[in-house]
């Protein structure tokens, strides 16, 4: 029987959107107003989900305590009120949107968690700006 079982956390950090490669008048054409080359921040809000089979010793999927030690050193003490242009390796050379920053998180969840359980990550950028990704 298979089940998700997920864990909510929330981080704030700044960016910006930007190539630098481009011009500012390209980018703001391209990134709007979340090209500002002084930054804007966001209130990012993740729900990381596990799937996989009931422990039929424990009735845990996995104990939920465990994934909250992950997120806590894998994304909240890497990317809380941090500049994540500047301060985040994975960002130097890459836009940090809200898809490349799921696609961060959940390679740095998988590294930790076990692989008999499947990784979703639901990264909200904003109260109407989100997405999902699982790694396909
Ligand atoms: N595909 C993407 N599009 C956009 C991203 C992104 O990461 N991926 N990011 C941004 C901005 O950084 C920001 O998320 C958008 O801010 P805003 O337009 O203010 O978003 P709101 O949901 O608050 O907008 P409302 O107009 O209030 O609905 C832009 N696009
Ligand atoms: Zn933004």
């Amino acid at each position: 029987m298979r089940i998700k079982a997920c864990r909510k956390a929330h981080f704030n950090a700044a960016h910006r959107l930007y190539r630098k490669d481009w011009s500012d008048e390209k980018n703001l054409e391209v990134f709007g107003k979340c090209s500002n080359p002084r930054y804007h921040g966001h209130n990012y809000e993740l729900i990381v989900a596990l799937i996989g089979d009931i422990d039929p010793e424990t009735g845990y999927l996995m104990d939920l305590k465990i994934l909250k030690d992950y997120i806590k050193t894998e994304v909240e003490e890497y990317m809380d009120h941090k500049n994540l242009n500047e301060e985040v390796e994975e960002f130097k050379d890459t836009n940090p949107t809200v898809e490349n920053i799921a696609v961060v998180i959940w390679n740095r969840l998988r590294n930790k968690i076990n692989l008999v359980y499947d990784l979703e990550v639901t990264l909200y950028e904003t109260p109407r700006n989100f997405v999902i990704y699982d790694g396909k």
